[in-house]
């Protein structure tokens, strides 16, 4: 209880005082009692109302606002008909939800006496203390696993690293961290230097890649950071979990919503390749989602461990990426890339193409792609009856086992699913990517 009896202390200083510590109810602020299902709770503190416990259950959004379809109803008029909304983000069973707030309001929402502001969303932690000012406080409780794994030899002064686990890798665990600055969230990927090799850690490592880049679709790093035994790299947050969470959340992905996923796609994939850089990694996991609100959403491209800056006129041959996405001519190199560095083999930039198929099929099917014996692919289950038959033919094409008879990414653009909706595709990326996140 002391924490909270601080909070609403300095709460006090920049709101009215909205509740007295006497008004409390504690028996309600035991986050173990809560029902099953429910990540978190939002505890209400306003002078008009009783007090009141908020549950933020598993894919149920809660908002905040004076309209009357509002999870809570606010009735002051400085309120915004919709003021905040809070959504969950599900990764793993072994790891804390993700709950976010997005603040939708000029007004705006306060997290711990700093304005969120509209358009921005905030991760929550236990204990943090949302505001809209002149009407309700509402203090976020959740009950957190604990993390073992949790230790850094992070030194620096312009970061702090939080306990919240944003997400895990092969290589990597990603934190939440606070910019000691200006209070900002980050996502700090902390990398273990003993499970990466050398060459790929000291030669190209992602983030000598990552820092050429600057484009919407594309991860931006904000700063690096090296330790003896850890490299660590701070990035924006991204804040809607990533495309695998996604489709575990929807089973599958309407065709419309996975035109405008992949259209964006297309743009990132379109800049790396213009620069001879391979990504040799695409998979869901590595698909991130900056606000999934509605159908019409931003995608970000992470996780460059294994990007390459091509030499001009040298094809690659190390066996890269994760098994279920990787394109036929690096399975193949299995055990053969000696001889294949030889012979000057080995393959290219087709292999992102051939990720980006495996990708749009789980999208629309929710499945991993089968191939007949003769390699082509097949489209059986019940689910592709209602999937248009240019989406299927340009699957298809991306899932060519020569990688030569793959489309590049300008010929993608050109083919009918994308080209008979390009110029709403075009405005849609300059209204809602471009316009929000310039180059
Ligand atoms: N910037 C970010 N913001 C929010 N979440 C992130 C961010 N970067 C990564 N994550 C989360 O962490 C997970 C793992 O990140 P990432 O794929 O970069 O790690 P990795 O160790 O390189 O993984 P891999 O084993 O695939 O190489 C992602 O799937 C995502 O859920």
């Amino acid at each position: 209880m002391e924490f909270l009896s601080r909070a609403i202390l300095s709460r006090s200083e920049s709101t009215q005082i909205l509740c007295e510590m006497s008004q409390i109810d504690e028996s309600t602020l035991d986050i173990q009692q809560t029902e099953d299902g429910v990540l978190g709770r939002l505890f209400v503190f306003s002078s008009t109302s009783p007090q009141t416990a908020i549950s933020i259950r598993k894919y149920e959004d809660v908002t905040v606002g004076r309209g009357n379809t509002n999870t809570y109803q606010l009735i002051q008029s400085t309120a915004s008909y919709r003021h905040f909304r809070v959504y969950s983000v599900l990764v793993d069973d072994d790891m804390d939800p993700l709950v976010y707030c997005e603040d939708l309001s000029s007004n705006g929402t306060f997290l711990n006496h700093c304005l969120i502001g509209k358009g921005n969303v905030v991760l929550l932690s236990d204990g943090d203390i949302l505001d809209v000012r002149h009407c309700a406080s509402f203090l976020y409780q959740q009950k957190n696993i604990t993390d073992d794994d949790y230790h850094h030899e992070y030194d620096g002064d312009e970061f702090s690293i939080t306990h919240r686990l944003l997400g895990t890798g092969g290589f990597s665990r990603i934190y939440m961290a606070i910019e000691n600055k200006t209070g900002r969230q980050y996502a700090c990927k902390i990398i273990d230097k003993k499970k990466v090799s050398s060459t790929r850690f000291y030669d190209d490592h992602e983030v000598s890649i990552l820092k050429k880049l600057n484009h919407p679709n594309i991860v931006h790093v904000a700063m690096d950071y090296n330790s003896e035994n850890q490299f660590f790299i701070f990035e924006e947050l991204v804040t809607g979990g990533d495309l695998f969470s996604y489709l575990t959340k929807m089973g599958t992905v309407p065709e419309v919503t996975c035109l405008f996923i992949m259209y964006q796609m297309l743009q990132a994939l379109g800049y790396l390749h213009s620069q001879n850089i391979a990504h040799r990694d695409l998979k869901l996991e590595n698909i991130l989602i900056v606000s999934s609100n509605d159908s019409v959403f931003r995608i970000i491209l992470t996780d460059f461990g294994v990007a390459r800056c091509m030499e001009k006129g040298k094809r690659m041959s190390t066996f890269v990426g994760t098994l279920e996405y990787t394109a036929p001519e690096i399975r193949d190199l299995k055990g053969r890339s000696r001889r294949c560095k030889e012979m000057n083999m080995g393959y290219g930039k087709e292999v992102d193409i051939w990720s980006l198929g495996i990708i749009m099929y789980l999208l629309l099917s929710g499945n991993s792609p089968t191939f007949s014996s003769d390699g082509t692919i097949v489209f059986e289950d019940e689910v592709w009856k209602t999937i248009s038959r240019q989406a299927k033919d340009l699957i298809s094409s991306f899932l060519q086992k020569l990688p030569i008879q793959r489309p590049t990414v300008q010929e993608a653009e050109e083919h009918p699913w994308f080209f008979r909706h390009k110029s709403r595709l075009e405005k849609l990326y300059k209204t809602r990517i471009l316009k929000q996140y310039p180059l």
